[in-house]
């Protein structure tokens, strides 16, 4: 073993729902000297991984992991990932990282990507899991836990909750939530993004420290043994843990791309995004895009969750050579050609420029 490495690497779970604020967190907290030491795997659900492109801070140590569903579809990658990890880091072709952080995809269920590090027979010697750290959107919190089990899930698996988005929302719907929350999970801290530093949220350990009982884990655990509708569909596809795929178990959430290789016009954009939002908000879970404008040098990044749409972000810089426009959607029982024909018809280009093979 690299003799600076600790003997178990502490692996931090940042979870939450679809747009909830987990890239920005990280981003943030990647900048605090006390986490320079840390390797970051990145997990999205899409056909295109956009959030390494956000991330600027984070290089070498930054593994994008196959599209997909981190909790089932590629869980075996995800071991593999950790194996691969360590492995670089004893033979030194990584620099030595005391903490892994896990960002998972905002529809992972975070049981099954705990139970990996217990279960995998190198990883269990080598890692153990740190807090799991959940952000919950203070604007859509409360009705993607009343509709998505992902979301009460991530919430109850939580060592540390973080309300994001405070500053969008007001003081009735921010205590509203932070009642539910703690209802929903009594044992976890609850903070607001914007004071919680990385060693509140990542550093200070409860599992290590043993100050706090890890029984909102526990009761997780065992709520989600005891489901029999899942744990049959488990059965069949050889789950132990009652742990289904959610590509297919969701059904009707779907992700998809739209790669546009020539800049777009920025009103007819505009224009097309808030129809859209407006006719369908409720089934956009979620929309996040990098924009090549015409007349404008730098990209643009587009954010937007259900019906709220972020202010766009001007980038400093591109972040590949790829100078295309790019936007991803996850959507819940809507159509993606429904989507591409409207975007194809606003901005002017045929419906086949969307779809790049
Ligand atoms: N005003 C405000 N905007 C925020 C806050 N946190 C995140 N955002 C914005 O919300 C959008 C989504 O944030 P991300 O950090 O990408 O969310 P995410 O959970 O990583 O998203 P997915 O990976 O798609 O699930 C971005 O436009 C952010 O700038 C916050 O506390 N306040």
């Amino acid at each position: 073993m690299a003799d600076d490495a600790p003997a178990f690497t502490p692996v931090n779970l940042l979870t939450g729902f679809l747009g909830s604020g987990k890239t920005t967190l990280l981003a943030r907290l990647l900048g605090d000297p006390a986490l320079s030491r840390t390797a970051v795997l990145i997990n999205e659900f899409g056909e295109v991984g956009l959030d390494h492109h956000l991330i600027d801070r984070v290089d070498g140590g930054t593994v994008l992991l196959k599209s997909g569903c981190v909790c089932c579809t590629i869980r075996g990658d995800l071991a593999q990932a950790l194996r691969d990890l360590h492995g670089r880091r004893e033979r030194g072709e990584v620099p030595a990282f005391d903490r892994v952080v896990i960002e998972s995809t905002g529809l992972a269920d975070p049981f099954p990507i705990l139970s990996t590090l217990k279960a995998d027979p190198v990883l269990r010697h080598h890692f153990r899991p740190g807090n799991v750290v959940t952000t919950v959107d203070a604007v859509n919190g409360l009705a993607q836990i009343e509709r998505h089990d992902e979301s009460v899930r991530q919430a109850t698996a939580a060592d540390r909750l973080v309300l994001t988005k405070t500053d969008l929302s007001d003081e009735v719907r921010v205590a509203r939530l932070s009642d539910r929350l703690r209802r929903l999970n009594p044992s976890a801290a609850l903070v607001v993004a914007g004071t919680a530093d990385a060693e509140t949220l990542l550093g200070r350990d409860v599992l290590e420290t043993g100050r706090a009982p890890a029984s909102a884990r526990a009761w997780f655990a065992e709520t989600f043994r005891a489901e029999p509708a899942d744990g049959a569909a488990a059965a069949d596809h050889g789950h132990p843990h009652g742990a289904v795929d959610r590509n297919d178990h969701l059904g009707r959430i779907r992700s998809f791309a739209m790669v546009v290789d020539r800049p777009v016009d920025w009103t007819a954009f505009g224009i097309w995004l808030t129809m859209l939002l407006n006719r369908h908000g409720e089934r956009v879970l979620r929309v996040k895009g990098i924009l090549a404008l015409e007349g404008e040098d730098l990209p643009v990044a587009v954010h937007g969750v259900l019906h709220l749409v972020h202010t766009p972000v001007h980038m400093s810089a591109w972040p590949s050579e790829d100078r295309a426009s790019r936007l991803v959607f996850i959507v819940d029982g809507l159509d993606p050609d429904l989507v591409r024909r409207s975007f194809a018809a606003y901005v002017g280009c045929d419906l086949a420029e969307t779809v790049r093979p």
